[in-house]
Parts: structure tokens; sequence; C-alpha cells
């Protein structure tokens, strides 16, 4: 980065001028961080708009779960993969922490997508070995497996990374607390300590989901997790909507980090994450698109339900409460605080120098133009409306670390 009140200036223009690497913004055009999508399912991309009046449970037996099981077949995950990995960048969104599925073929196939339309790329082979709570059909066959095959992929992945500058980072996975054993719970927290790697997981994103943890286990969901050693410092837990002061304390002592999936919440979450409360307790917090449990693969989207469901929790919802009984006061965030969300948010999440433009970063950039800029508005307006209105139209060209990938 070099400011144009630097002596050198005019010699690193003239020089990027004679390489024909010199990009000119219009004057319509603004430059951003790139996006950072803090939990998505690149495999259930192909259902993404379906079957969200379903309660979470009958949602993945009826619906994710057979999807999932579909990429058996490499063809098919290459298929799904190379769209969708091109479908984010189109998006602005240049490093995401996915869950894969069970196969570790096609979780490699996600990952050549990720390298080759260059993507940064936090992958996970999802383990699930509970059979009271898998489907025969989609389910590791034993804990052993479950474990074994995250410890393959975590070699798998370490030897396609010695073809590439852009790494991708295989993450310890396990679904959420009632697809796995005890056993793989152990195993997989295990790997995480022994790899150091990254752990992502869904914790108390729904009642049922509480409620399982606690007829299971006598414990809260977060308390199972910590108890298997997966609540590290490189630890990212999707949604946690109904995660108590109790689960705060415990997560931000360990500094766990938190993706919010605003979207996603409104169909399955039971609650709004009361991003507010949850900053307060110093917890690291990013925002994820959760496809398919949100319909929309943008994170400008997300950016504006997080501000739109926090306004709901302040105000309320039940217009026969009276105004002081019906909201909780001090809920609602600025689209400031969701794109920070999206992007430095995301970034400390996953222990990234990315996620603002500044000396040193991560170039992870988007380039947008705003169509009703008529050039008389403050910095603060120009990035409000960039906020409402960019849509993927709008983003003309994406960078991840320098290179254009749009
Ligand atoms: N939203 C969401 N929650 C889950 N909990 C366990 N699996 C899933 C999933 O695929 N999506």
């Amino acid at each position: 980065m070099i400011a144009h009140t630097d002596p050198d200036y005019a010699t690193v223009k003239q020089t990027a001028q004679a390489n024909d690497t010199l990009t000119t913004l219009q004057p319509n055009q603004y430059v951003l961080p790139g996006f950072i999508d803090l939990h998505i399912h690149a495999p259930q991309w192909p259902n993404a708009g379906l079957a969200l009046d379903r309660p979470l449970n009958e949602w993945l037996d009826t619906y994710t779960f057979p999807l999932e099981a579909k990429y058996q077949d490499t063809d098919f995950a290459k298929l799904v993969y190379d769209g969708l990995i091109q479908e984010l960048l189109a998006n602005g969104t240049t490093t995401a922490l996915y869950f894969g599925t069970i196969h570790n073929a096609a979780n490699l196939e996600l990952a050549k997508a990720c390298i080759q339309y260059g993507q940064r790329g936090f992958i996970g082979k999802v383990a699930m070995d509970n059979p009271e709570q898998t489907p025969d059909y989609y389910q590791d066959a034993s804990a052993q497996v479950a474990v074994d095959q995250t410890e393959q992929f975590i070699h798998q992945l370490n030897e396609l990374n010695q073809t590439t500058d852009l790494k991708q980072t295989p993450v310890i996975t396990p679904r959420f607390v009632p697809s796995c054993t005890p056993a793989s719970l152990q195993g997989l927290g295990d790997l995480a300590r022994k790899y150091d790697l990254p752990v992502q997981s869904h914790c108390s994103e729904s009642d049922w989901e509480n409620g399982y943890a606690l007829e299971h286990y006598h414990m809260r969901d977060a308390d199972v997790l910590d108890h298997y050693g997966l609540l590290t410092d490189k630890a990212v837990m999707a949604h946690g909507t109904l995660l108590n002061d109790h689960d705060y304390d415990l997560f931000s002592q360990k500094q766990v980090a938190i993706a919010h999936c605003p979207i996603s919440n409104v169909y399955f979450g039971n609650a709004v994450l009361p991003v507010n409360r949850v900053l307060a307790h110093h917890i690291k917090t990013g925002l994820g698109t959760d496809i398919s449990g949100g319909y929309s693969p943008s994170l400008y989207q997300n950016i504006r339900q997080a501000v739109m469901s926090s306004r709901m929790l302040q105000d309320g919802v039940d217009n026969q409460l009276l105004p002081d009984k019906r909201g909780v006061d001090g809920s609602a965030i600025s689209v400031k605080t969701a794109f920070y969300l999206a992007t430095l948010g995301g970034a400390e999440s996953l222990h990234l120098q990315t996620g603002k433009i500044a000396e040193g970063y991560l170039a992870d950039l988007q380039v947008v133009s705003m169509q009703n800029d008529f050039q008389t508005e403050t910095t603060d307006n120009i990035f409000e409306k960039l906020m409402y209105q960019t849509s993927k139209a709008d983003i003309n060209q994406v960078y991840v670390q320098g290179t254009r990938v749009k």
C-alpha cells in the first residue's frame, strides 16, 4: 500500500502503468475489503432457497442429508463446487469457512475448485457417526472411521497445498453434538490439539439442539463441546442464537468465535443473536451465509438482515405488548457493525491478516460501482448506500491475495 503523498508514489504508479497492472477507478467506483463467509455448507448449494418452512431436524432428514449423500459421486461434487466457488467470488467473498460432506474425494474437489478459481478456503470433512441421529445411507461407519477420515483429509489437503500459493486449511468438523458419539467428539478434540487446527461446529442453534445436549449429556451444548476439547481459540461456532451468559463467559475465556448467520436464523434459529451483547463479552464474531439454511450466497444480503433482525430484537415483535415490554433495549446494530462482522470480525475469527485495507494486510479486495452516485455524498452516506444497494452485477472486480479472480 502506498499513499499518494509518499515520495515513491509517482514511480510506483509509473511502474504499474508500464507493467499494465494499474487499475484506475471510475468516479462511481469504490474499493472495499473482500468478504469472509464464516459459515457455509458447500454441498447444500443446490438446495439454496428450498424447504425453509420446515423445522431444523426435519429439514436435515428430508432435504439436507439426501442431498449431501450424493457427493459420494465425485463428478457431481466437481460440478456443484466449480459453480459455487465462482458464484461466491462474484459476490465478493474472498475467504470462506466450509462444511464439506463425509466424503474426502468430494472435499478434495472443493479444495481444488478453491485453488482453481482463486478463493481462500477453510474446509472440513464433516464427522457424523451417531447412528441414532444420522441416516444409514449418510453416516461415518464408526467413531474411529470419522476420526481416521478426518486425519486422512488433513494429510490430503496438506499435500494438495504443495502445488499452490493459495493455501487451503483443513478444519476439524463435528457436525453438531447430536450427530456425533462421545467417542468421535473425543477423537476430534484430540486431533484439533495434535495438529493445532481450526474447529467448526454448530452450537445452540435451536431449542431442539439445546434440548438434545441437556437430555443426553446433562450439560449445555457449549459445555459438551468444551468437555471434548473442541472449544479452542481457533474454534468457530455457528449460530449461537440460544447461548446464555454462562456460555458467553466460556466463549470469551476460551476465545471461541461465533459465526452469525442472520438469514438462516430467521428460519431455524428460534431467536435473534444479540450481537451487541456478544461483542460486549469480547467474543470474536463474523458473518455467515449458512447456505442452505440461508437462501443467499451474498454477504451483502446478510449484512442487511443482520441490521434488520437486530432492530426487530430491539423493538420487539408482539404488538399486543406495551412498548417498554416489547423488545430488548440496546440491541440495534449499525450497518458499520454488520460490515465489520463480514470483514475484520471474520478475519480475526480465522486468525487471518485480512479484512481491512492497510499495510501488512492481504490484498483481498472488491471493486464496486454505485449506481445512484450523484457525487455529492459524504463518505458515510456512500458507505451506507453501498451496503444497502450493491448487487452482484455491481461487483466489478475481486482480488484474492493480490490476484484478480473476477
Ligand atoms: N443450519 C444448519 N444447522 C445444522 N445443524 C446440523 N447440521 C446443520 C446444517 O446443515 N445446517
